[in-house]
């Protein structure tokens, strides 16, 4: 029977502390630090394996099986919306998901009287979602990154982002005006894995929630 159990980890930010939370549960992931262009590790005493993949990718390689278990931010699993068990906030990687405007138009503006704005953003779903529900209309302008350029080229007035110590916004002359979530990294499973792997991937989420408790 295969119980090996394959773990999708994202490279980036949340890369490190990964790592070091499930090195605490005794499964040892190092190599995914290093600087080779590897992209899946196995520990064949452990039968584990180890892949690294891109943060937005996680949810895709969790919900089709290629992966039984992964880690990814909040924000990411708001925006994609699929069918995951998400059994344990695992705390770190916080931020914010903001919405922002420059300081000047701040200093006038009136978020309760919006009733169709453009915002500029890498997160389209839940922007469209979170002002959908404040009756607001919104035209939505898909960036990928450095979104905070937006408003300071014309391109659109408001940004839909992440905001952790504030330096981007400070740096770019913008304020947020609106709070939408709090953001934490989250570990994801299969729901087929779930049941065919139940005792393994249920000792994993026991682990994890023991050392989380601890911390
Ligand atoms: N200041 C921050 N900016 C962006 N993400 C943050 C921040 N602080 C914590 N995070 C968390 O880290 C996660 C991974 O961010 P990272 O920048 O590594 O990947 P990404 O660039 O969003 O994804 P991809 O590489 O697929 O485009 C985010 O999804 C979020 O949950
Ligand atoms: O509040 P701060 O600590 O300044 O962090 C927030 C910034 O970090 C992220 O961008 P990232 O560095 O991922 O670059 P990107 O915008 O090109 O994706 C996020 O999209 C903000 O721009």
């Amino acid at each position: 029977m295969n119980d090996w159990i394959t773990i999708a980890i994202p490279k980036g930010r949340i890369l490190e502390e990964s790592v070091e939370l499930f090195g605490r549960i005794g499964i040892d992931c190092r190599e995914l630090l290093s600087d080779s262009r590897k992209l899946i590790f196995e520990n064949t005493e452990q039968r584990m394996r180890y892949m690294i993949v891109r943060a937005t990718d996680v949810p895709t390689y969790v919900e089709y099986g290629s992966a039984d278990l992964g880690i990814v931010g909040k924000d990411t699993l708001m925006e994609q919306g699929k069918d995951l068990y998400e059994p344990l906030d695992l705390k770190f990687g916080y931020c914010r998901m903001m919405v922002a405007e420059p300081a000047n138009l701040a200093r006038t503006d009136d978020p309760s009287g919006w009733s169709h704005i453009r915002i500029a953003t890498k997160y389209p779903h839940v922007a469209e979602t979170y002002f959908a529900s404040k009756g607001i209309q919104v035209e939505i302008i898909k960036l990928y990154g450095s979104i905070e350029l937006a408003p300071l080229v014309g391109l659109s007035e408001r940004i839909v982002d992440l905001v952790s110590t504030g330096e981007t916004l400070r740096q770019n002359g913008l304020v947020e005006v609106e709070s939408i979530a709090e953001i934490t990294t989250r570990l994801i499973v299969n729901r087929a894995s779930l049941k065919t792997k139940y005792e393994r991937i249920t000792h994993i989420i026991q682990g994890l929630e023991k050392e989380l408790q601890s911390t």
